[in-house]
């Protein structure tokens, strides 16, 4: 099954998410690509990095894509941002075990990562390391994952979340 990818930035991580979707365009492995910005031309370029956590958290919400990497200046805000949207794990990582563990460990459906941060040759390199992996749920991580889930329900159901 080919990938339904978002890619994401504010101003401050638009380079490498630039590079990066122009990389993801040629992976076989990916079948299509929503790139929700920001992009140079647009009007709201300087949009703070929230309204993009959230628009890809949303889409994955709405079943309208499967997984996203988003960038921002550390990675932190778009991450922070896209996990606010229920029922989404988003992480920033900017190592190889971390970006492993963010989906098998953590079934994370976001990776987000700081233009500021790393290098971007590591970058490029970590997103294409991060769409080859699946998580299992029958894997001993399942259980963990369900706690969070449980957790959300649970809030939900109250009116807390
Ligand atoms: O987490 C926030 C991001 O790094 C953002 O790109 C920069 O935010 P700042 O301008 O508030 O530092």
């Amino acid at each position: 099954m080919t990938l339904r990818l978002i890619l994401g930035s504010d101003e401050a991580g638009v380079d490498y998410k630039d590079q990066i979707l122009a990389d993801l365009r040629q992976d076989p492995r990916v079948g299509e690509i929503i790139d929700i910005g920001v992009n140079r031309a647009d009007e709201d370029f300087n949009k703070p990095y929230p309204y993009i956590g959230i628009a890809a958290g949303e889409l994955i919400r709405d079943g309208r894509a499967d997984r996203a990497i988003l960038f921002c200046g550390t990675g932190l805000g778009v991450a922070i941002s896209a996990n606010k949207v229920e029922g989404i794990r988003a992480a920033t990582a900017h190592d190889s075990f971390s970006v492993e563990r963010s989906v098998l460990s953590n079934n994370c459906q976001i990776l987000t990562m700081g233009q500021r941060v790393i290098g971007l040759e590591l970058a490029r390199r970590l997103a294409k390391e991060w769409i080859g992996y699946t998580f299992d749920p029958s894997s001993a991580s399942a259980a963990k994952v369900q706690v969070l889930e449980d957790f959300e329900g649970a809030a939900a159901a109250t009116g807390g979340a």
